[in-house]
C-alpha cells in the first residue's frame, strides 16, 4: 500500500462519479514519463481531478534521477522512445515486478515501425469481422530513391501513393507524409519509407481508442478523395500536414454514402487515450480506420 488518505472530498465531485464524499482507500500512484507536449494534451486538470477523485495520483518521473529512487509507483505510464529509455524500463521491470509498466517496451516495439505495425493487423486476418478489415497495399523501400518507380510498377501498386517514414518514433519527422501523383515523381521521395496505395474514403476517418474494456470511436476529417480525372491532371509530390489531428473533429459530419463495408487500418498507436475510465491500457489503442469508397 502506497499511501492512505481521503479522496473524493472536493465539492460535487464525489457525487458525480458515485463515490462517497470522504473515503479512506489506498491511493494508486501513476508515475508518468511523457514529452512536455504530451503532458499538456493528456494531463488536463479535469483528468487529474477525476483521477484524484478515484484515488489515482499522477506523479512526474524525473528523467535526471534513477527510476528506482523514485516512487514507489503502482503504474509507470510512458511515451518516450530511444534505446536508453527502453533499457531503463527493462531494468526497472526486472527489479520492480510488482509495478505495471504501460506499455512494456517489448509489447510496443512493433508500433515504432510502420511495416511491422500494420503486419500485426494483416496477421489477424480480419476478413470477415462485421465487414472486412485490412491494410492498404504497401511496399517498403529502405534505400535508393531511384529504384522506387520500378519497384512500385513491379508491385502493382496504383497511384497516387502515400509515402510515410518507415520509423514512427513520434518525432515531427516521422509524421512528414507526402502524396505522389505520378511515376516520375516517386524518385524524389526519401527512403526509408512505406509506400501505400491511397484509399479513397470520403474524407473522414475513424479513430478507435481502447482503454481496457472501454472503446471510444471518433470521426476526424482526413484527406479528400482523389478522382481518376484529378489523378490524370496532377503531377508531383505534395507534402501534407497532420490532417486528422484532434482539431479536425468530424463527429457531426455525414459519411459518404458511397462507402462500402470494408475498412483499411492506416495506423496504430499506444497512447494517447481518451480516458472515460481509468484502467489498464492495451497496446492497440488509437487505431485509424478508413471506410472504402
Ligand atoms: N493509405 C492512405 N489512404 C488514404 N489516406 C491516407 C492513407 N494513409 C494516410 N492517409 C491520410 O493521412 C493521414 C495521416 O496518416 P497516418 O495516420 O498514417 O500518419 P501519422 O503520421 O501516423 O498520423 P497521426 O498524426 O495521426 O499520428 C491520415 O489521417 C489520412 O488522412
Ligand atoms: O498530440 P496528441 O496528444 O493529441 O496525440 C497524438 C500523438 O502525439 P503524442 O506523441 O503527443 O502522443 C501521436 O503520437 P505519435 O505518433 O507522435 O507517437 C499520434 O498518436 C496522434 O494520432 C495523436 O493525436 P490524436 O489521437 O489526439 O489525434
Amino acid at each position: 500500500m502506497r499511501e492512505e488518505m481521503p479522496y473524493g472530498t472536493e465539492e460535487g465531485e464525489g457525487e458525480e462519479v458515485g463515490f462517497p464524499n470522504i473515503t479512506h482507500k489506498r491511493l494508486v500512484v501513476v508515475g508518468y514519463a511523457l514529452t512536455s507536449k504530451k503532458t499538456k494534451s493528456f494531463l488536463q486538470p479535469k483528468l487529474e481531478g477525476l483521477a484524484r477523485n478515484k484515488g489515482i495520483l499522477f506523479v512526474a518521473i524525473d528523467l535526471n534521477r534513477p527510476l528506482s529512487d523514485q516512487g514507489p509507483f503502482d503504474i509507470v505510464l510512458h511515451k518516450l522512445s530511444g534505446k536508453e529509455w527502453r533499457q531503463i524500463l527493462e531494468d526497472y521491470r526486472q527489479t520492480h515486478p510488482e509495478v505495471t509498466v504501460l506499455d512494456p517496451p517489448d509489447a510496443i516495439q512493433h508500433l515504432h515501425n510502420r511495416q511491422s505495425m500494420l503486419q500485426a493487423v494483416a496477421d489477424m486476418n480480419l476478413s470477415d469481422s462485421y465487414g472486412k478489415v485490412g491494410v492498404p497495399r504497401q511496399l517498403v523501400v529502405k534505400r535508393d530513391a531511384s529504384s522506387i518507380p520500378d519497384a512500385v510498377a513491379n508491385s502493382g501498386l496504383t497511384l497516387p501513393i502515400v509515402a510515410k517514414p518507415l520509423v514512427n518514433d513520434g518525432s515531427a519527422k516521422s509524421h512528414e507524409l507526402s502524396l505522389a501523383f505520378d511515376r516520375y515523381s516517386l524518385q524524389k521521395l526519401e527512403p526509408p519509407l512505406v509506400l501505400q496505395e491511397f484509399v479513397n474514403h470520403g474524407g473522414v476517418l475513424f479513430k478507435v481508442y481502447i482503454v481496457g474494456e472501454a472503446i471510444k470511436v471518433v470521426r476526424r476529417f482526413s484527406l479528400p478523395d482523389v478522382s481518376k480525372r484529378e489523378l490524370s491532371k496532377t503531377a508531383g509530390v505534395y507534402r501534407f500536414p497532420r490532417v486528422s489531428c484532434a482539431a479536425a473533429s468530424a463527429d457531426d459530419a455525414d459519411l459518404d454514402p458511397g462507402i462500402a463495408g470494408e475498412f483499411s487500418c492506416l495506423g496504430i498507436g499506444f497512447l494517447p487515450l481518451h480516458l472515460d475510465k481509468l484502467c489498464i491500457v492495451t497496446v492497440f489503442s488509437n487505431i485509424k480506420l478508413v471506410f472504402h469508397c
